[in-house]
């Protein structure tokens, strides 16, 4: 089986396309390939399916194996292969994710390759029993948590896969190994979390550090920074189009008021190919 190993921002992926569906071991596959060690060394295992709703079909199954609705950073990833490799010449395309449905994809080409992505990722969803939380309101917004005695504020975000948003000092230098598997756990979020630690530098601009559900720390999460936005709109720190800088690269964010979707635009690579 042939693989291209890609990233957005250095959040990696093994990519696998030419599969009819999900093969029924993609969980231990996800987890042995995925290991840095002994296998090829990346956040997650990425499908390209065919799909009756959309152009494609992406399914992502993070590093210890579990599938997530939805992954900002791997849909630029397919993005960039299907063009690149000549499966679509169309540069406005759409990819369905579990979360999220057939999504609007922009491709912007140079020299032929994709270089630059912007992605429809759809309508954030902010009811509190919806993201899912076990806080029944409509919206979840600097609400209460402890772990380990420590209070944190969050505001709960679910762009098909759930975020824990929380403002901190110091984002760029926060232990997230200290508090984010705790948070990741915590018997408040009923599927677990992806957990965002955020630095409001002005309106237009944040700094965000992730601990993602079931990947761990990544260097970017492209629904992460989806999420910070929306967030950072709710408590009325940023505008509605906002720079979201992670430790990977910067991601440009836009809650478009007219649609209510969030609009996420920012790079993709092509690492290396390889064959299993
Ligand atoms: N770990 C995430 C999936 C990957 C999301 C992230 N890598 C992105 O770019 O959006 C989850 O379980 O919801």
């Amino acid at each position: 089986m042939n693989f291209t190993k890609m990233h957005g921002l250095g959040n990696d992926f093994i990519v696998i396309a030419g599969e009819q569906q999900l093969p029924d071991n993609a969980a231990q596959l996800a987890i042995d390939l995925c290991n840095r060690f002994f296998g090829i060394g990346a956040d997650g295992l990425v499908y390209i399916l065919p799909s009756e709703n959309a152009d494609f079909r992406m399914r992502i199954i993070n590093s210890d194996g579990s599938e997530a609705e939805q992954c900002g950073n791997a849909i630029r990833c397919v993005a960039k292969y299907v063009y690149d490799n000549g499966l679509t010449n169309k540069e406005l395309i759409t990819i369905e994710t579990l979360g999220a449905g057939a999504q609007a994809v922009q491709l912007r080409v140079e020299g032929g390759k994709v270089q630059t992505v912007r992605v429809d990722m759809g309508e954030p969803i902010l009811n509190g029993l919806a993201v899912p939380t076990t806080v029944d309101q409509e919206q979840v917004v600097e609400h209460p948590i402890e772990v380990d005695g420590r209070e944190f504020r969050f505001t709960a975000v679910s762009m098909g896969n759930p975020h824990c948003v929380i403002y901190v000092d110091d984002a760029a230098n926060f232990d997230l190994a200290a508090w984010g598997p705790k948070l990741e756990t915590h018997p408040m979020f009923p599927r677990k979390i992806n957990v965002e630690f955020v630095t409001v530098n002005s309106r237009e601009h944040t700094e965000m550090r992730v601990w993602e559900r079931g990947a761990g720390p990544t260097l970017a999460c492209g629904t992460g920074a989806c999420a910070t936005v929306v967030a950072s709109v709710l408590n009325g720190y940023t505008d509605r189009t906002a720079t979201v800088s992670l430790k990977g690269g910067d991601l440009l964010i836009e809650w478009n008021e007219a649609d209510n979707h969030v609009y996420m635009t920012g790079p993709a690579a092509e690492v290396f190919r390889g064959s299993l």
